[in-house]
């Protein structure tokens, strides 16, 4: 009779986040008016999940939001969702929300903290990756490679295409916290923080969309289908008569 134990079938959720949509994009102002930029992060978003949810190993998505727009797109395509529980609850129900006791932390780190927190409460053994809501050339084969690169064990990270930032930040071990510290050279804390650098040729992963050279290669790598309709119905401020701000 064999003994051998019965492989772990790999299980993980992944956590994006998503600041109020009127704050969001700053460093695309200069490209699009408000509308424009708010119409593509919901769209980049909208491509991030549709391919990551399709991922075999991935058996939950939670979107961190104050922003009741986020939270509906999220429902829309099965995602769950978890208010941040640093700033103003989302309008209406929603699947979780941060206690006042996280007032105390501020920002994105907080919010996927204490999102990475409530869904290993509920998830024994799953594990959590927090991953970049701005990447619609995102594939899902490149996320299913990086999922099992990262299984290998603890605490590892994508590093952007610029080489320092974040793309996306996992812990498959549910005694190693996933200790998100995202921002501006997030890539160099990650790593210096015990985080395991996974390489692999992953292009659509690595290329989060901030400015407008991110969306030059987005573009050049090409973009899911409704990023693309965003980028169609947009109307450039440089192109507009006047310019639109
Ligand atoms: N839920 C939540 N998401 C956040 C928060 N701060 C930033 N984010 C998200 O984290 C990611 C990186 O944030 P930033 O680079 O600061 O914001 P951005 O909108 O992408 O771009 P800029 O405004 O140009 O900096 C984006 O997807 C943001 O929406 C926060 O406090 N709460
Ligand atoms: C927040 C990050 O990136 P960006 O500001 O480019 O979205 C990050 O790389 O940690």
């Amino acid at each position: 009779m064999s003994t051998a134990t019965p492989p772990v079938t790999p299980r993980a959720h992944v956590l994006v986040a998503v600041k109020e949509l009127h704050v969001a994009k700053t460093r695309l102002s200069g490209v699009f008016d408000v509308a424009d930029r708010t119409g593509l992060v919901l769209s980049m978003l909208r491509d991030t999940l549709t391919v990551v949810r399709d991922v075999d190993s991935v058996v939950g998505v939670t979107v961190v939001t104050p922003d009741a727009a986020v939270a509906r797109l999220a429902r829309s395509v099965g995602a769950h969702v978890y208010a941040d529980p640093t700033s103003t609850p989302v309008e209406g129900s929603v699947d979780e929300q941060g206690s006042e006791g996280d007032q105390g932390e501020h920002g994105l780190n907080a919010a996927l903290a204490a999102a990475a927190d409530h869904v290993r409460k509920n998830e024994q053994g799953v594990d959590v990756v927090a991953l970049q809501a701005d990447l619609p050339s995102l594939r899902r084969d490149e996320f299913g490679e990086a999922l099992a690169a990262a299984r290998t064990g603890g605490r590892s990270v994508v590093v952007d295409h610029h080489g320092t930032g974040t793309a996306a930040l996992f812990s498959c071990d549910p005694s190693v916290p996933l200790d998100p510290q995202f921002g501006p050279g997030s890539a160099r804390r990650h790593l210096e923080s015990g985080a395991r650098p996974l390489h692999g040729h992953w292009p659509g992963l690595r290329t989060d969309v901030d400015t407008a050279d991110d969306l030059d290669t987005a573009r050049a790598l090409g973009v899911g289908p409704a990023t693309r309709a965003a980028l169609d119905a947009a109307t450039p401020i440089a192109a507009s008569p006047g310019g639109k701000s």
